[in-house]
């Protein structure tokens, strides 16, 4: 039997510190315990462990607006987060995990506010047929979670656009998202606020599992050892470096030539470049490759890169501006 159902709230709206107190909360959880952690993220797209960022991202808009990009423990696929979005995790030991249950409670809390929802085949929560909810697992040894987000007032325009990438020359491995209609509870229900959500889940998870819910607050010394972890769900090593290898292909039309660059990307940095082209001027095009492996996957970057290099031949050092002006006008 559950001994103990702990309630806490973060108060922070940092996508890396929420993610490593969920991670802090996972190994810290006793084994009849049940936690429900309630979290929100300011303006963040959150993609699942084995995505590609870029192909499930349009990284470079959502950073220039002060968005951040987020890599969960998770799988699945990659959902948008402002403060008009309430996430919810239940952490307990693979003895008591029970999604079914889980989601009751939240299905027990909006029942309670006035409206109806359904599970949907997959891992969606629904309201009159669209989605407002996206869930994901984790397991490490008996330690498991069950995330998902609830769509209260959620900025559907720029959830659209930063999840809307074309990349069709993008060829990746790793896991693909899954497009659907979404809806936010507000439509239903234009008075609901994230506090009555969030009163509205606790009660119900006491309801539920049927024991009173005990709240906890963070101590100091536990602060410091999540802003540690916070760190490395902020690195570029875990956003962008991981091991998932793709292949991305770029052409572009100048008054000099064609080039079509094929970056060959593996742990976020280009491995090899196959740059080809019918320009006259050759010997700039045969460096690009030299100029471009092992440089971090990022338009930006590469700007930074060719603008080391120049050229006496003054043909050569507008080609060299021309694709400069190109990488500017990319966003990746
Ligand atoms: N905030 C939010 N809530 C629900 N659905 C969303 C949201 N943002 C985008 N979407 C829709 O879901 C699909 C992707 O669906 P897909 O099924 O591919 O992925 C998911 O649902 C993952 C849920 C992860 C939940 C975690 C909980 C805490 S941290 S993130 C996307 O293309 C949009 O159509």
């Amino acid at each position: 039997m559950l001994e103990t159902l702990t309630y806490i709230e973060s108060h922070g709206t940092d996508p890396y510190r929420n993610l490593a107190l969920e991670e802090f909360l996972l190994f810290g959880c006793k084994e009849k315990e049940c936690i429900l952690y309630l979290w929100q993220n300011e303006k963040t797209v959150v993609i699942g462990k084995n995505q590609n960022a870029w192909k499930e991202c349009r990284t470079e808009q959502l950073e220039r607006d002060g968005g951040h990009l987020a890599r969960r423990l998770s799988g699945g696929g990659a959902v948008y987060h402002d403060l008009g979005n309430l996430n919810f995790t239940f952490l307990v030991s693979g003895e008591y995990y029970d999604v079914k249950r889980q989601l009751s409670v939240i299905a027990g809390a909006l029942e309670h506010l006035g409206l109806h929802i359904e599970a949907s085949g997959r891992n969606d929560l629904l309201i009159d047929g669209k989605k407002f909810s996206g869930n994901a697992f984790y397991r490490h040894g008996d330690h498991c979670y069950h995330h998902g987000t609830i769509m209260l007032d959620v900025d559907k325009e720029k959830l659209g656009s930063y999840l809307t990438v074309s990349r069709e020359k993008l060829k990746s491995k790793g896991v693909d998202s899954v497009r659907s209609r979404v809806a936010n509870l507000r439509t239903y229900l234009p008075d609901l606020t994230i506090d009555d959500l969030k009163y509205a889940l606790r009660q119900a998870f006491g309801e539920v599992y049927g024991f009173p819910v005990q709240e906890r607050k963070l101590e100091d010394r536990e602060k410091k050892e999540i802003e540690s972890r916070a760190e490395y769900f902020r690195s570029w090593e875990w956003l962008y470096g991981r091991k998932i290898p793709f292949q991305h292909e770029i052409t572009r039309k100048f008054p000099w030539g064609e080039v079509t660059i094929r970056f060959q990307v593996e742990n976020g940095k280009i491995k090899d470049a196959a740059v080809y082209s019918d320009a006259l001027k050759t010997g700039m095009i045969e460096a690009l490759p030299n100029y471009l492996n092992g440089v971090r996957f990022s338009s930006r970057s590469i700007c930074i890169e060719l603008g080391l290099y120049w050229s006496e031949d003054p043909e050569e050092e507008k080609m060299l501006k021309d694709l400069i002006e190109w990488m500017k006008e990319e966003e990746w």
